[in-house]
């Protein structure tokens, strides 16, 4: 296996539907042995993406590979890319196993390998029992498990944490983390940065069908620089301090009535500036980055940023 084996490449993708782009003119790369999260918010058109990179939805402009081709041009698509889109489609009378079993006959894979895959997706002991009274969990997993039937180079999963316990967030973690691992490409996407914040390493930010960000998730902590709370009897004497020296007024915000919230500055700064100026100060901490307020922030939903307001506690 060689890194341009798994490489996804996706180049200028347009699609529009009546008179709205579901996505704009999209680039972005998602290199092999990584995990990476795929993320936007609500209608940003990471269902549209992944549908056009699987072939489903035809793109107006642009071009999306997954090892070099097209994916309608790959000659054994199962073996190089498994996919989740949707969980619901299972037949409800069916037993898990019998589930993976026709798609094991459809595709020309032992049935032996139906008991693998439930094996690795944790669902061996719920094999024999119809789907019907499957959890959203179990579902997710037993979805999982048919992407993974044809050993494929390239796992494409949309919002594979959504149904999932912490306890089944941290399995997946464990899961897609051995298959980076082993050299294969994890994209998988989600609304919601925290959800999969621990999950990936990688991040390709889109809003209104463009790209707005992509690389480590750490570069993402980066971004948002250190985050400061203080907590002062005269906190608006503090806020007018800080602006003196040069903060950015859009950088403070009042968590509390004697607490700010001041991001781009470090704990010394605040702590030397209010004993310069002799501002008592009753508690000063460096917050953790919190990126879902820099999700919110690239992504201009800063109406869903109440958790980021909450922090200063
Ligand atoms: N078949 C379709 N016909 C018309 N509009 C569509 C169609 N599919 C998607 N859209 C529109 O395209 C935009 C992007 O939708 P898409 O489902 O790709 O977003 P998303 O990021 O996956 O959102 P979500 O997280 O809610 O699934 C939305 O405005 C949606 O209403």
């Amino acid at each position: 296996m060689t890194d341009d084996d798994g490489r996804i490449v996706v180049t200028g993708l347009s699609k529009t539907f009546g008179p709205a782009a579901a996505v704009a003119d999209l680039t972005f790369t998602v290199e092999p042995g990584s995990i990476t999260g795929f993320l936007g918010p609500n209608g940003a058109g990471k269902t549209t993406t992944l549908r056009m990179l699987l072939g489903l939805v035809r793109p107006d402009a642009g071009v999306a590979t997954i090892a070099g081709r097209r994916y309608l041009d790959l000659p054994a698509p199962g073996n190089v890319v498994g996919a989740v889109l949707e969980t619901g489609a299972f037949h409800p009378a069916r037993t898990g196993r019998a589930h993976l079993r026709i798609y094991c006959t459809v595709n020309g894979y032992p049935h032996s390998r139906a008991d693998e895959v439930l094996d690795l997706v944790g669902l061996a002991a719920a094999a024999r029992r119809p789907v019907r009274g499957y959890s959203l969990g179990m579902r997710q997993r037993l979805a999982l498990a048919t992407a993974l039937l044809g050993d494929p180079r390239v796992l494409v999963l949309d919002e594979p944490a959504n149904g999932l316990d912490p306890e089944g967030i941290a399995w997946l973690r464990r899961l897609l983390r051995d298959l980076a691992a082993e050299g294969r490409t994890v994209l998988v996407s989600s609304h919601v940065l925290s959800e999969v914040q621990q999950l990936v390493d990688h991040v390709v930010i889109i809003n209104r069908g463009r790209c707005v960000r992509q690389g480590p998730l750490t570069a993402l902590a980066a971004l948002h620089g250190p985050v400061v709370s203080v907590r002062t009897p005269q906190p608006d004497r503090l806020h007018a301090a800080l602006t003196r020296t040069g903060v950015d007024d859009s950088r403070i915000t009042r968590s509390g009535p004697d607490r700010l919230r001041v991001t781009g500055v470090h704990t010394d700064d605040v702590g030397q500036l209010a004993h310069a100026e002799r501002i008592p100060l009753l508690w000063l901490a460096a917050e953790h980055t919190d990126l879902e307020h820099v999700f919110f922030t690239l992504t201009g939903n800063s109406h869903e940023a109440a958790p980021a307001a909450r922090t200063g506690a």
